[in-house]
């Protein structure tokens, strides 16, 4: 299946289906220009198969954008993944797949979607580095990171974050003395998290601290980090990385 984008001077965006089959649209989905760009091609595409009973359409999101905003922060504030996900829905894909989603409620919130698993990418960081100790930031990271850890065969150590006026306070729990560690989360914003946390696990006597993200956002580029992380891995689902300090997996 293919198709072209075009995009008018004003910003609006419109889609020309090619060839006229199955459908499988892969975006970022990191941004609502992507996400109106997919709305149109699958606009294209269903007006061509109405009739075509058997025609499926899938769709692939690699970096759905929103999916921090899982729950409403505060009342009168907007339920910003709810308005995307009720967005993507409005288009009834017959299967939507999301790399690495931040929290299960995104699953939750999209129709007849599935998680593509980061394990791959996590494992090819592991065999690079050579067996090191996994770390899971927080929480949330916790269960898919223990999952990981028992497939790899790979020791994990827990720890634990909660933010003080948007500070990360950080508690580990295990030894990491003399060994190598990597961590293992979905996102990185502006990577304080993982700063702090490497800065502990040097502090605790680890011999290296190894970073794994899927969505490598670095807003803040990486001279930070460099001071206490050694290097980092991570996809291009967000953006393309030039840079030495990091190990980009490239997603098809
Ligand atoms: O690069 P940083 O700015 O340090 O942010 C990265 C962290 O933020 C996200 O979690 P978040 O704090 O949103 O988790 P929550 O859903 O538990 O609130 C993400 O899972 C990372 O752990």
């Amino acid at each position: 299946m293919k198709y072209e984008i075009k995009k008018f001077k004003d910003g609006q965006v419109t889609a020309k289906n090619i060839e006229n089959d199955h459908i499988h649209i892969k975006i970022r989905g990191n941004s609502y220009e992507d996400l109106f760009a997919m709305a149109t091609i699958k606009e294209a595409w269903d007006a061509e198969n109405a009739l075509n009973k058997n025609a499926v359409a899938k769709l692939t999101i690699h970096c759905l954008i929103g999916q921090r905003s899982d729950r409403r922060f505060n009342k009168e504030e907007s339920f910003d993944l709810k308005v995307i996900c009720n967005f993507i829905n409005a288009m009834k894909f017959n299967k939507v797949y999301i790399l690495h989603p931040h929290s299960p409620i995104s699953l939750a919130l999209i129709n007849n979607s599935e998680q593509i698993s980061h394990f791959d990418f996590v494992k090819r960081a592991f065999n690079k580095i050579g067996n090191p100790i996994l770390v899971s930031p927080d929480a949330g990271a916790y269960k898919n990171t223990h999952e990981i850890a028992e497939r790899l065969n790979a020791d994990l150590v827990p720890s634990n974050k909660v933010r003080v006026n948007g500070v990360p306070e950080i508690s580990i729990q295990g030894d990491v003395k003399g060994k190598p560690c990597l961590i293992v989360d979905d996102l990185a914003d502006g990577g304080r998290t993982f700063k702090f946390l490497a800065e502990a696990l040097k502090h605790q006597g680890a011999s290296k601290v190894y970073l794994y993200v899927t969505h490598a956002q670095f807003n803040y580029g990486f001279e930070e980090l460099k001071e206490t992380i050694d290097r980092i891995y991570c996809t291009n689902s967000y953006k393309n990385i030039e840079d030495a300090f990091v190990t980009q997996f490239i997603l098809e």
